[in-house]
């Protein structure tokens, strides 16, 4: 009976015109500021601590006060996205961005590491639950065979941010002797990114309305976010956000120190550290969304992750069989694998969210899966930290070396769970057409469908 006007309406789906490519571009671009701002500690470890005059615990507290909030944040972030929509939600985080970076840059100017921290932690209370609303974009305009490429590609811009960071802060303040003027310029990248954000929600409130989508506060109860539909979180999924929590261990924690590892091992300066540990994110860029596109055209989801996790591993493991030596040329390799491993993990792992659970609930899903992240993003440079300062071994960085081998092997294993409970599941992940069989795994009916408009559309 409601054809004619699903039909008509479908017609004017900007989600099936370009417009959705520069909704890629936008979503991208707004996550560009706080990627850039976020490495700016480990770029500028040696130079912070000096002018700052803190050891390393309290260096560390510049990621950790960013971190422990998002473990609750992106939850909540994730439900007030599911409840209010997504276009206040981005344009809040980003405000928070900006003033938080801009009180870094203030507390470092000052030289009041508080102020500093305090603008670290503000920062905190938008970084995380920005790229919740950036994934959220991704499922609203990008479905089917076009998802993971498009998460690729707004991880690889956003990772474009990390490896001008690591580039050019060290250089900026080396040559300018200013440490504070990296931290404006990175204040500059988040004002940019906020304008992203304005412009993309222009664009996301023409779809809506376009598709007569009214705001979420109108809609039946059916449609609401609510606890109970966290029943849907199945296994795969709390699997993957366990699996998630030890990935991002081995790059994130491992990106935080390996400045300062690349020099204490290697006896490599700041500045060349600096062009070293971007390798990573610069293999990213370029492989995210080609990894994106395959994996959308051939599905093998979790052999992927696997293939991927051993890889990184395997990083871990030549690290820690790599003696101490001057300028040596194999890390640079390892870091080109570590960049391929986490390519492959960060366009198939977040893509693969949507397909685990309800539509409704991806905001609050990607949320969840953000806080669990940060959960091991928190503790993990406080152990890191922990088991360098209290081993002797390669000046500490044996058994830290030894720690994020194990860690590997645990993300090893928890994808293989995910694989078996695939298997047995119907095998959602491993497919080449996904939504298909999440409607009869997860159960997703008619109505629920046709409502939508497209599979993810009326989230907002
Ligand atoms: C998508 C994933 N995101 C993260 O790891 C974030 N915790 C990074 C946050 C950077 C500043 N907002 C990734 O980049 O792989």
């Amino acid at each position: 009976m409601q054809r004619p006007a699903t039909v008509s309406l479908l017609k004017n789906d900007l989600t099936k015109t370009r417009l959705r490519f520069a909704i890629l571009a936008l979503a991208s671009l707004m996550s560009f500021g706080s990627y850039f701002v976020y490495d700016n500690p480990s770029a500028l470890q040696t130079q912070l601590q000096d002018d700052l005059n803190i050891g390393t615990f309290e260096f560390n507290l510049f990621y950790s006060v960013y971190s422990f909030p998002n473990i609750i944040l992106p939850i909540l972030g994730g439900y007030f996205i599911d409840v209010i929509g997504n276009r206040i939600g981005a344009l809040l985080f980003s405000i928070l961005i900006v003033i938080g970076q801009g009180l870094f840059a203030f507390g470092v100017m000052i030289n009041s590491y508080n102020i500093a921290l305090i603008g670290r932690g503000v920062f905190g209370l938008g970084g995380e639950s920005l790229n919740v609303s950036s994934n959220y974009y991704m499922t609203n305009w990008f479905s089917g065979n076009e998802l993971a490429m498009a998460m690729g590609t707004t991880v690889s811009v956003s990772r474009l941010g990390s490896v001008l960071n690591d580039n050019i802060e060290p250089v900026i303040v080396n040559s300018t002797g200013s440490l504070s003027l990296g931290l404006w310029i990175g204040f500059l990248f988040c004002i940019f990114s906020l304008i992203c954000v304005i412009i993309a929600n222009i664009l996301d409130g023409k779809k809506d309305k376009n598709l007569g989508i009214i705001s979420k506060k109108h809609l039946p109860d059916s449609e609401k976010f609510r606890f109970h539909d966290l029943k849907y979180f199945g296994f795969s999924f709390w699997c993957l956000c366990l699996n998630c929590l030890v990935v991002y261990i081995d790059v994130s924690c491992f990106n935080n120190i390996a400045s300062n590892y690349f020099q204490e091992r290697f006896g490599y300066n700041s500045v060349e550290s600096g062009s070293i540990i971007s390798i990573t994110y610069i293999v990213a860029a370029f492989l995210c969304p080609v990894f994106g596109m395959i994996v959308d055209k051939f599905g093998q989801r979790v052999q992927f992750m696997i293939f991927s996790t051993v890889s990184i591993t395997l990083v871990h493991t030549a690290f820690l069989l790599t003696p101490e030596s001057h300028k040596p040329i194999y890390p640079i390799f390892y870091m080109v694998f570590l960049g391929l491993g986490y390519s492959i993990y960060a366009s198939v792992m977040w893509a693969s969210i949507p397909y685990l659970i309800k539509p409704k609930v991806a905001g609050t899903a990607f949320g969840m899966a953000t806080s669990i992240q940060n959960l091991g993003l928190g503790v993990g440079p406080l152990l890191v930290g922990y088991i360098q300062e209290n081993t002797n071994k390669d000046k500490g960085y044996y058994w830290v070396s030894f720690f994020f081998v194990m860690i590997g092997v645990s993300g090893i294993i928890t994808c293989i769970l995910i694989y078996v409970n695939d298997v047995k599941t119907g095998g959602v992940l491993r497919s080449k057409n996904p939504e298909k069989v999440r409607e009869s795994f997860i159960g997703i009916n008619e109505t629920e469908k046709t409502d939508l408009g497209n599979s993810y559309s009326a989230i907002n």
